[in-house]
């Protein structure tokens, strides 16, 4: 059989799994390589520190000289993330005629454009299954069972660590901060959990799915973005009594817009903010760390893809899957479809997006409080859904006989509509706060 040598970057939690599935004389090893058609030897395994011993790992193999490793391979496996070195070796690798699998996906979503061209024109492939939601298949689905389709939406809770506070929130009744702590303490949330929290490493993956799904390139830069910390536990309790949960969605969706003339076009959208889901959406139902995406695709319908999204065991499954899939095309002199040069639609702007909201109101329980309200949202052409009042309690509003709490869900608004709305709102002497404001799923 053929040898296929594999350079491994990166020996952390996804690293050190994939490491050990590698190890020479492995059964796990035979088994890839018989399932490969090649036999796939490890040739060295870079890190930051090769004098720290790594388990199942022959300390020969290990280097700091990752960018020296990449030129002795045929297929690297880079998981180190970060965008530098990252970048560079990634460059590296396919001019050195090496194909490249990689779970990083701040990495694509800053420099997928370029990293997709040097492998198109190096001839070799660049495969990515591990940089969106870890252990799920969703980039081949995308790339190739859908090619013959039209995506018009992917909706994704693509971050365990985020899924998990906001399912301890509401299932716990667990506050944001204690929720944080636990995901820190079960190795779901980062020590610095700030990519997380803050919609970063959603964003990437929106950019990723969104460049799949419109065969469009998408950047970071390209996606709205809004992280969870402004979700209080009332939030979730107000949702849940609507009968809706509170989740954070990556979304990529086709959408329409007017240029500069007024004439419609059509393009792409990306944004991650969180949401209220109704409890009959299929993807309320994702529970802790787990992670799923839902396609609506023209011909196939409804799709959803579930599963564990990070960890170091189920990621190394989705990059061992595409290292045997590299291996194969290297036997038969092969590559995988090309990831961009099929559509270039435009990609609106990220303060163009256009959701439902709820807006929660701290009010005087008094008559023409509404009537106040509601010539607010009209005064700014926001179409009201519903209203519902929870019971007023005492305490008071200087002047009035008690307080109520107001929860206003409107029909689809542009952002700025709203924030002009809720300015008003906040002028009003019958309001004591807008107690929150979030976005809703669905459009109406
Ligand atoms: N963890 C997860 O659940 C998931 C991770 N991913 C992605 O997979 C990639 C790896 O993640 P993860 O395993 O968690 O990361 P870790 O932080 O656990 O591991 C990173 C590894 O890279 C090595 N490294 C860092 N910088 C360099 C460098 N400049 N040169 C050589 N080696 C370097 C480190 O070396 P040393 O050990 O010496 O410090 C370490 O072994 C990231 O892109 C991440 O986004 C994707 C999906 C899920
Ligand atoms: N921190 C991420 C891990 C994988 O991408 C998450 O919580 O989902």
């Amino acid at each position: 059989m053929e040898r296929v040598r594999v350079a491994l970057l990166g020996c952390g939690s996804v690293g050190s799994q994939v490491a050990a599935a590698l190890a020479a004389g492995s059964e796990s090893v035979h088994e890839l390589s018989a399932r490969a058609g090649a036999t796939i030897e490890l040739v060295g395994v870079a890190v930051r520190d090769a004098s720290t011993p790594r388990e199942g790992v022959d300390d020969e193999l290990l280097t700091t000289d990752a960018e020296g490793l990449v030129t002795r391979a045929d297929v690297v496996v880079e998981l180190i993330g970060g965008l530098e070195p990252a970048r560079s070796l990634l460059l590296k690798a396919f001019e050195h005629g090496a194909s490249v699998v990689t779970g990083n996906k701040a990495l694509l979503a800053a420099h997928g454009r370029e990293l997709h061209a040097a492998a198109d024109a190096a001839g070799v492939d660049l495969y990515f299954e591990a940089a969106v939601a870890g252990a799920i298949p969703i980039i081949r689905p995308l790339r190739e069972s859908l090619a013959g389709d039209r995506v018009e939406r992917v909706l994704g809770i693509v971050n365990g660590t985020t899924n998990f506070v906001l399912d301890e929130m509401d299932s716990r009744g667990a506050s944001f901060d204690d929720a944080v702590s636990r995901a820190q303490e079960l190795g779901y949330a980062e020590a610095d959990p700030t990519a997380d929290v803050d919609g970063w490493d959603a964003a990437a993956k929106a950019a990723i799915l969104a460049t799949l799904a419109f065969h469009t390139p998408v950047t970071l830069d390209d996606v709205h973005r809004e992280g969870i910390r402004g979700v209080s536990a009332e939030d979730v309790a107000a949702a849940r009594e609507a009968g809706a949960v509170v989740k954070l969605l990556a979304v990529a969706e086709r959408t329409t817009g007017q240029d500069d003339d007024g004439a419609a076009f059509e393009g792409v959208q990306a944004r991650v903010h969180p949401v209220l889901l109704s409890r009959d959406h299929p993807l309320a139902s994702v529970r802790g760390a787990y992670n799923a995406v839902f396609v609506e695709a023209a011909g196939a319908g409804d799709l959803m893809f579930y599963g564990q999204g990070a960890g170091g065991r189920p990621t190394a499954s989705a990059v061992l899957g595409d290292l045997v899939t590299l291996a194969r095309h290297r036997q038969d002199g092969s590559q995988g479809p090309r990831v961009l040069g099929h559509a270039d639609l435009p990609v609106l702007p990220t303060d163009a997006v256009r959701t439902r909201y709820q807006v929660r109101l701290v009010v005087a329980d008094r008559p023409g409080v509404l009537a106040a309200v509601a010539q607010a949202f009209a005064a700014h052409g926001v179409s009201i859904e519903t209203v519902r009042q929870r019971p007023s309690v005492a305490g008071a509003l200087a002047g009035d006989g008690g307080v109520a709490s107001l929860v206003v869900v409107t029909h689809t608004a542009a952002d700025a509509a709203l924030a002009g709305c809720v300015a008003d709102l906040s002028e009003l002497d019958a309001v004591a706060s807008v107690a929150s404001v979030l976005r809703v799923e669905g459009d109406s």
